[in-house]
This record gives structure tokens, sequence and C-alpha cells, in this order.
């Protein structure tokens, strides 16, 4: 077990294209993120307004329920309290009466030297445990560099890093912010980031599939 799991093709290459065009129509998002002015690394990111385009609602939709299973897995294994619906739109809504009402789904634009620094995708007190991100641009063609890394670090030992390989329209699932790790005395509760190293050369776009919503 790495922490992550690869979907290969999820996006066929015109649909990844066209996912990626959308980056230039600015009526479709909420709001622009500039990473540098936030220290959040260089580059820049867009937030889809509801309602999604299509392509992005049935992919939060679809994924949602399977990974609904073993988020409830997951946290019955960490003692937590909180269980998830079966359907998204019940997660929704418990997000949206906690105030957390804006999308997360978001697309990324990566140029020559951008790069994201390790994060976590949190944005309220209400939080999914596993994401999505399907890379829209094909490695060593429309970039070099540019490499998803995760990092994990359990309690009492140094941070590993996990690079993941992924080539254009694939989905990558991976954990918000811990996962629960099986030790030799129990389960325990391995904190978990993710991250962009450097674009050496080219463009790199994302989608990003986050499933609570956003203060
Ligand atoms: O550009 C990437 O591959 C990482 C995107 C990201 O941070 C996210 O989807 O949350
Ligand atoms: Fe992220």
């Amino acid at each position: 077990m790495n922490g992550y799991a690869i979907v290969p093709g999820m996006l066929t290459a015109d649909e990844c294209a066209a996912m990626a065009a959308q980056y230039e129509q600015g009526q479709l998002f909420r709001g622009r993120i500039v990473m540098a002015q936030h220290g959040f690394g260089s580059g820049e990111y867009q937030y889809f307004r509801y309602p999604l385009p299509s392509t992005v609602a049935a992919l939060r939709q679809a994924l949602y329920g399977p990974l609904a299973a073993i988020a409830n897995r997951w946290h019955g294994l960490l003692g937590m309290d909180t269980r998830f619906p079966a359907e998204h739109a019940q997660f929704l809504a418990r997000c949206h009466a906690a105030g957390q009402q804006r999308p997360t789904p978001l697309l990324l634009r990566y140029r020559p030297g951008d790069y994201n620094c390790l994060h976590q995708d949190l944005y309220g007190e209400h939080v999914f445990p596993l994401q999505a991100a399907v890379l829209l641009s094909q490695p060593g063609a429309d970039f070099e560099g540019g490499e998803f890394v995760l990092t994990e670090q359990r309690p009492r030992q140094q941070s590993r890093v996990e690079v993941v390989p992924l080539t254009r329209g694939d989905m990558v699932i991976f954990p918000v912010a811990e996962r629960p790790v099986q030790g030799a005395r129990g389960v325990y509760r391995a904190g978990m980031r993710h991250g962009v190293s450097r674009l050496r050369s080219g463009l790199r776009h994302t989608l990003g599939v986050i499933f609570h919503d956003a203060t």
C-alpha cells in the first residue's frame, strides 16, 4: 500500500484538451488563485462555480460513492465518529449547512518554473478524506518535470515521499490529510501532503476533484 491509487485513462486525450481549454473561460470559475501571492508555490488555479461543467459534476458524483465506503472504513480504523452518507448530495448538504457552500473542484495551470508546495486541501470543519486529480497534459511532450508527489508522515518517523507516475488522462486518488496505516502494534494515523515538483519546461494542466465544499 503506497497511499494512493492510479486509475489509468480516466479521460481521453480529447477530453483532456477540452478540459484544459476551459481554463481560458473565466465565466466558468468563482475565483482565481495566483499561488505566489499566498506562498503556495508558483502557477495558478481557478475554482469552478456551480453549476459545475457536466464532466466535472459527473466525475465528482460517480467517484464519491465508492470512495465513501473507503472513507467510512478509514474513520472506523482511526476511531473517528463521523460517517459519510452514500450519496454525494447528502454529504454536500452537511457541508452547506455548516457554511461550506463554495465549490472546490478546480483547474490548475503550471508554466516553466512553476510548482505546487506540499499542502492539504482542507476547507472547513467537514472533510472528506480522499480526493482525486486528473493530469490533463502529457509528460515528456507537453511538459518536463512537474511530477505529482505525495508525502507520508508516520508517528515518530521522518517523512517519506512517493512520486506518482501519471500520464495524460490518468487519475490519482489520494488522502487529503491523513490515512490509517497498519503497524506492528495496531493502526495509526499517517499525515499526508501532496504537491507538484518544478516544471522544467512546457505547460501542465490538472483537474482537481475535492468532495467537501469550502467556507
Ligand atoms: O497539479 C497537480 O497535479 C496537483 C493538484 C492539486 O493540488 C489538487 O488537485 O489538489
Ligand atoms: Fe491540492
